[in-house]
């Protein structure tokens, strides 16, 4: 069947987005040094920057919804928990970027769970992984190269794009565009 012109344009998008295996190497090298520093960066990413910044955010947590000081926040074992399981799932995609079964499913349950069971807003996801990257790149300082920062973005839009895929698929009321 014949293509229309979105549909190219979808597909154009998309091979642009793709991870080269130079890039995946590069993801996996500079993930390992973040990952061996899991806890710390997790509440960095997680508390220092993701909450203080976008304090709405804590809205979906039962127990720190009304902390205002970060150092309590810290403290929270709610919030280290889920800390330490964002820094676990963003650890299996990165161990799995050559299975992208693998990291459709996880992605995509990461999605399913925050849609249905958590009803989180999309848009923290885009939020969240913004700050990802921030913390990532201010972990490496000088050593993040053009060519790491390029394939890190890379991951970025595929963790979102995966996980609002999710949220379509369940059926989620205001569908995020797609593009960060
Ligand atoms: C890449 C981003 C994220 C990953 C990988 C992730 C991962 C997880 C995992 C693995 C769980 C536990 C299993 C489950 O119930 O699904 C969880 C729970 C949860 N997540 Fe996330 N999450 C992410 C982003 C977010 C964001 C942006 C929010 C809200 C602003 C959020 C709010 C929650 C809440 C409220 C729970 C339940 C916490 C509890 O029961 O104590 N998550 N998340």
């Amino acid at each position: 069947m014949e293509k229309v012109q979105g549909e190219m344009e979808i597909e154009r998008w998309e091979r642009s987005e793709e991870i080269s295996d130079a890039e995946k190497k590069v993801i996996q090298e500079t993930w390992s040094r973040v990952y061996a520093n899991c806890e710390d960066v997790g509440v960095s990413i997680l508390i220092t920057r993701f909450f203080v910044n976008f304090p709405s955010a804590k809205q979906y947590f039962s127990q720190f919804k009304h902390m205002e000081d970060p150092l309590e926040m810290e403290r929270s074992l709610q919030l280290r928990k889920h800390a330490r399981r964002v820094m676990g799932a963003i650890n299996t995609v990165v161990e799995n970027l050559n299975d992208s079964e693998k990291v459709s499913s996880v992605l995509a349950l990461v999605g399913k769970a925050h849609a249905l069971k958590h009803k989180v807003e999309p848009i923290y996801f885009k939020k969240l992984t913004g700050v990802m990257l921030e913390v990532i790149a201010e972990e490496y300082a000088n050593d993040f190269t053009p060519e790491a920062h390029g394939a890190w973005a890379k991951m970025r839009t595929l963790i979102y794009t995966q996980v609002t895929a999710a949220y379509k698929e369940v059926g989620w009321a205001q569908y995020p565009t797609a593009t960060l």
